[in-house]
């Protein structure tokens, strides 16, 4: 349970995410995605509930196995949270500067590898968050988020506020990460064509709890009002027919219920 004063944001709360999936949390606004992630991440607690990563009682764990855990994973937030003072390499350093203890030569190159492997230019390394563009931010967010060869990321819209082709080259980088390094994804969005491309089980969060989780189809036959608008509206709409027109198989039609 979460509760902010008297605003109870999520009670008798329920999500497994599984190893080697890519989850798309969705819901309206303010129903409380980024508190379900950030409480995840332990960094807001929860007044009741447990929350087990890997098998481990998160919430309960001493301070250093704690940190052992949090090793194993990275997130990255929607605004990419980056040091401002710190070069984008620099940033991406903090996370081994917490965890290990390395010759800086060995931090330099790890940082040019993640730099290179989240799709930005080695140049982009000497520069400071400010003189990045939106999503370069959040690609070096990302490379952050993967400086530890994390088994988990969790993202908070990290194709918001990108354009189509940004967010479906973001969309893509992710879908290999998960391919190729076998990375569960933990994604907070608001992205119809993300959840298309790139979500094994969409989770919806709704009345302060997860109404529902299933794949794509699974979503298309539920007749929550709320369900219903978001994947039958017209921006969903719109997205279906874009991918179906790229797929040529027809859109699903919307439940008759
Ligand atoms: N630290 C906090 N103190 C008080 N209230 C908070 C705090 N963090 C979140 N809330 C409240 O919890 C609710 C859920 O917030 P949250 O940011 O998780 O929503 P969201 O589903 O991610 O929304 P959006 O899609 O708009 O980003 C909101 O009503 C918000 O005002």
């Amino acid at each position: 349970m979460n509760r902010f004063g008297s605003q109870v944001v999520h009670d008798d709360l329920n999500l497994d995410l599984y190893r080697g999936e890519v989850l798309g949390v969705v819901g309206g606004s303010g129903t409380g995605k980024s508190v379900l992630l950030r409480t995840i991440v332990g960094l807001n607690r929860p007044q009741a509930g447990r929350i087990e990563v890997f098998g481990q009682d998160v919430l309960s764990l001493p301070v250093a196995q704690r940190r052992k855990l949090e090793a194993r994973w990275g997130v990255a937030f929607q605004d990419g949270a980056l040091f401002s003072s710190l070069t984008v390499a620099q940033n991406v350093e903090v996370p081994l500067r917490e965890h290990l203890r390395l010759p800086q030569r060995l931090m330099d190159e790890i940082a040019a590898m993640k730099i290179s492997m989240v799709g930005l230019a080695p140049e982009a390394g000497a520069k400071f968050p400010s003189e990045l563009s939106g999503g370069m931010r959040k690609r070096a967010a990302l490379a952050r988020a993967l400086a530890m060869d994390p088994e988990i990321v969790f993202l908070d819209e990290p194709t918001a506020g990108l354009d189509p082709i940004g967010a479906a080259a973001y969309d893509s980088l992710i879908k290999q990460l998960q391919e190729n390094l076998g990375l569960t994804v933990f994604m907070v969005t608001h992205d119809l064509d993300s959840l298309h491309a790139i979500c094994d089980r969409i989770a919806v969060l709704a009345e302060k709890r997860v109404l529902v989780t299933g794949t794509m189809e699974d979503m298309m036959e539920q007749d929550h009002p709320w369900i219903r608008e978001y994947f039958h509206g017209p921006r969903a709409r719109a997205a279906m027919h874009d991918i179906a027109a790229r797929s040529g198989t027809p859109p699903p039609a919307a439940p008759t219920a």
